[in-house]
């Protein structure tokens, strides 16, 4: 009984906040006020314009008090708004900001819009726009506009308008009160519209059209100097020209090298035939290169506006009638749900408090939260009491509860309390719909928003697999690892735009996950020269790791031209146009890579597999490349250490023994869980018990055909060409069928005393065959000695000159 009692009042202090909240987010509330809303602007917009026609009319009805007119139902108003319209338009036009009023009819229209969900672009950004806007106007025309001059009946800057301006005329003077407007009002308008700032922009940069003297050179150059700080003001015209050019390319990469344009006269003069009208003389030589700077700076302008006047990329525009999965696509199961009955908790409890007390052992107090799977009983044990000694009766308790998966957590982190997780009678099925209708799961802004079921106090466990950054997944067969899986994937399936992901699915087992086969055209990531797109050959699976090893070093790369710490600097850098497509510049999608039977994989391949997965493990965060991978072999010799190091979060279902659970997890508690999706998730030093939320393969099977159904990409996302050492068919080499790049990689190898093939790759931007041919002839000549593994092959020839002779000599 005592139990019952403690727990009422926390069910009475919950009740409130739930109230609150659900009349707030109640839908049909928000629809109910935005049609408000949207009538009300509508009504003091007619009530306004009539107000301009009747106004005069009305206004003598007024005055006599306020009540008098409104509820003397003799009083008739001329306005179509009636007494109250009429009323609302003298108090808020003329008593109020004058004909800047309006403009709260707008506010209150776009509120409406906002509550109804409809109006997109930002709602915030306007207010903030209209608030000012309707001061600067009641001010101007309060200033300009005095009602008892002009006779009108209206206050066109309103009574507050009118107060405003007399007060900033006594304060600053007429002038500096024309001037203020002035200035408030074109900050208001360049701020506001863009386009304006750019008109008034390229109408200032145009004016040295029309002269050629050396002061409107240097005005130029200012502006340019305004719009890019890089540019560096050159001693002459020429040097101007050419830092120009750095102007336009440090917008797209900020790190370009600046020798790639010499700046020689052929240069200047390529550039000036480029304009259509060329219409220039080309007498005076030193006149020339005077328009040379017109032309130039001029379509320099062009240029360098691009992309202020371009709207962001979009990278889903490909796709942009892509269709993201819908809920009912997915089963809301309700088979076996029941509750937790009364008769349990307190049963239950009274078993916990007779053991303990058995031992010896008295507590003050006890609370139970009842989850999907387990009910979690926290005890307060009497000052005194070891926790050590509870710890030590965990097989006692079950015992006497004559339950399996009982855990204790002594004590909960952060609770001070000690744990003990019973098993529901009854479980409930956690379904994946009622996970993605969650709340916390549609209004995520995780960049790969997963979410894998319920918490033990019934809230839904999200995280973001950009943050973990890899997973492995670990569990005896039979206990929920598939479907953890797919609930993974399902995940990101309703969140992200085949744009934005691309998964690699390896299975050497050949069953799981070929069911996503079909989505290859639209989230899938393989190969070129793969058939399959589920990778299932052991040789595929390490080319197609050790080719996700160089898609992450070529992003790594892009972003160190780019300047971006990571894939989301970058993206944002690519999207706003700051990055240029033609310098090999491309968004990145994230590439989440599955593993499913990992273990098959270390016990045919061992290190040629453990080493790029390792390598993918320790680098690839930054890039956007993830790893989930499976096994139901949670043994050392699958799980070592190289992959425990770089697989901080883990999830483990249940396993047979406790040392499997240490294998996975570091701690026992594993091999506590009750099965079917029940399971743990160690993230760092935290361990937390989710019950997994289930998704049947029909339900998957759904999802998957109503994406394939829709528009995808031509291919598959590919992978960088790679073939392993061995399949490169060492054979002779013919120098005298040379690659016709190899002069050229034989100066960049020498050059930078690097025999990398990957940095062949890089700089003629080729595949991997044929830099790796190339590397194959280099050797072949003399210039790079034999492959070192995974390091650069060793340069034999030191200096260009020799290079130049050996070169000749072939
Ligand atoms: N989250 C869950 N909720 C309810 N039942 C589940 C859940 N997960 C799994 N099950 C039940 O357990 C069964 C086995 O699950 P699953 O196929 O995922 O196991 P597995 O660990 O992948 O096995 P294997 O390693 O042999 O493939 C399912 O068919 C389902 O009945």
């Amino acid at each position: 009984m005592a139990f019952r009692q403690k727990k009422k009042p926390v069910k009475t202090k919950k009740k409130p906040t739930k109230k609150r909240n659900s009349i707030f987010k109640n839908e049909k509330a928000h629809f109910i006020f935005g049609v408000m809303l949207l009538l009300i602007s509508a009504y003091l917009l007619i009530s306004f314009v009539s107000f301009l026609f009747y106004g005069a009319a009305d206004q003598s009805l007024m005055d006599s008090s306020w009540s008098q007119f409104l509820f003397n139902s003799d009083l008739n108003a001329k306005n179509a708004g009636m007494k109250l319209g009429a009323y609302l338009s003298e108090v808020i036009i003329n008593r109020g900001f004058g004909i800047a009023s309006f403009i709260f009819i707008y506010i209150i229209a776009i509120t409406g819009f906002k509550v109804l969900g409809i109006f997109i672009s930002s709602y915030r950004k306007s207010l903030g726009y209209s608030i000012l806007t309707i001061i600067w106007v009641s001010v101007a025309f309060g200033l300009f506009f005095n009602k008892s001059e002009s006779g009108s009946f209206i206050y066109w800057g309103g009574h507050y308008g009118f107060i405003l301006s007399s007060w900033l005329r006594s304060l600053i003077g007429i002038v500096g009160l024309v001037f203020l407007l002035f200035i408030s009002g074109l900050s208001i308008v360049v701020v506001r519209f863009d386009k304006v700032y750019s008109l008034i922009k390229n109408s200032i940069k145009q004016k040295p059209k029309t002269g050629a003297d050396e002061e409107e050179t240097s005005e130029m150059e200012d502006v340019i100097t305004d719009s890019a700080s890089e540019v560096q003001a050159g001693d002459d015209v020429i040097s101007k020209v050419i830092d120009d050019d750095d102007v336009v390319r440090a917008i797209f990469e900020p790190d370009e090298d600046d020798d790639i344009i010499s700046p020689s006269a052929s240069n200047l003069e390529v550039e000036v035939s480029d304009p259509e009208q060329e219409d220039a003389p080309a007498e005076i030589e030193e006149e020339d290169l005077k328009l040379v700077v017109e032309k130039k700076i001029e379509e320099e302008n062009a240029d360098g506006d691009k992309p202020v006047e371009l709207e962001d990329y979009d990278p889903t525009l490909d796709l942009s009638d892509f269709k993201f999965p819908t809920l009912d696509l997915l089963e809301d199961h309700k088979f076996g749900n029941a509750e937790v009955k009364n008769d349990e908790l307190v049963a239950n409890k009274n078993k916990i408090v007779e053991t303990l007390r058995h031992y010896k052992i008295e507590i003050t107090k006890i609370r139970a939260t009842i989850g999907p799977t387990i009910t979690l009983y926290e005890i307060v044990p009497a000052p005194g009491v070891r926790i050590s000694k509870i710890k030590n009766l965990e097989d006692d308790i079950a015992l006497s509860l004559a339950a399996l998966g009982i855990r204790i957590i002594a004590p909960i982190p952060g609770r001070g309390t000690i744990g003990i997780e019973v098993p529901n009678q009854h479980p409930e099925t956690v379904s994946m719909h009622s996970i993605v209708r969650s709340k916390k799961f549609q209004e995520t802004t995780a960049e790969l928003p997963v979410a894998l079921g319920k918490t033990i106090s019934n809230e839904t466990f999200l995280f973001d697999l950009a943050k973990m950054p890899h997973i492995l997944v670990a569990g005896a067969t039979g206990q929920g690892k598939s479907v953890g899986i797919n609930a993974i994937i399902t995940s990101l399936l309703y969140k992200k735009h085949p744009a934005q992901l691309k998964f690699v699915f390896i299975d050497p087992k050949k069953v799981e996950l070929n069911i996503y086969s079909v989505l290859e055209k639209h989230y899938l990531a393989k190969l070129p020269d793969a058939e399959e797109p589920v990778i299932t050959d052991i040789q595929k699976v390490k080319n197609t790791l050790n080719s996700v090893n160089i898609e992450m070093d070529a992003r790594y790369d892009l972003l160190k031209i780019a300047q971006a710490r990571n894939i989301k600097e970058y993206n944002k850098k690519f999207i706003s146009r700051r990055l240029n497509p033609e310098k090999g510049h491309k968004y990145m999608p994230y590439i989440v890579v599955i593993i499913d039977e990992f273990a098959d994989l270390i016990m045919t391949a061992g290190k040629e597999i453990e080493l790029p997965i390792a390598r993918i493990a320790q680098l690839a965060r930054a890039v956007g490349i993830h790893m989930v991978i499976a096994t139901q072999r949670p043994s050392t010799n699958i799980i070592t250490g190289v992959i425990k190091a770089n697989f901080p979060a883990r999830i483990a279902f249940k396993v047979a023994s406790m040392i499997d659970s240490r294998t996975i997890l570091d701690t026992p508690g594993a091999n506590q869980l009750i099965g079917r999706g029940d399971m743990l998730i160690a993230s760092g030093s935290d361990i937390t018990r989710v019950q997994c939320a289930f998704v049947d393969t029909p339900e998957v099977e759904n999802i998957i055909k109503y994406i394939s159904e829709q528009r995808g990409y031509p291919t598959a996302f590919l992978l960088p060409e790679y073939v392993g050492e061995d399949e490169i068919g060492p054979g002779d080499v013919d120098l005298r069928n040379r690659d016709e790049l190899f002069d050229d990689a034989a100066r960049i190898v020498v050059l930078n005393q690097m025999g990398s093939t990957s940095m062949i790759q890089r700089k003629f931007s080729i595949g991997y065959n044929r830099a790796g041919r190339l590397m194959d002839q280099l050797e072949a000549a003399g210039i790079v000695g034999p492959s070192e593994g995974s390091k650069a092959r060793q340069v034999l020839i030191q200096d260009e000159y020799t290079l130049e002779q050996l070169l000749n000599s072939l």
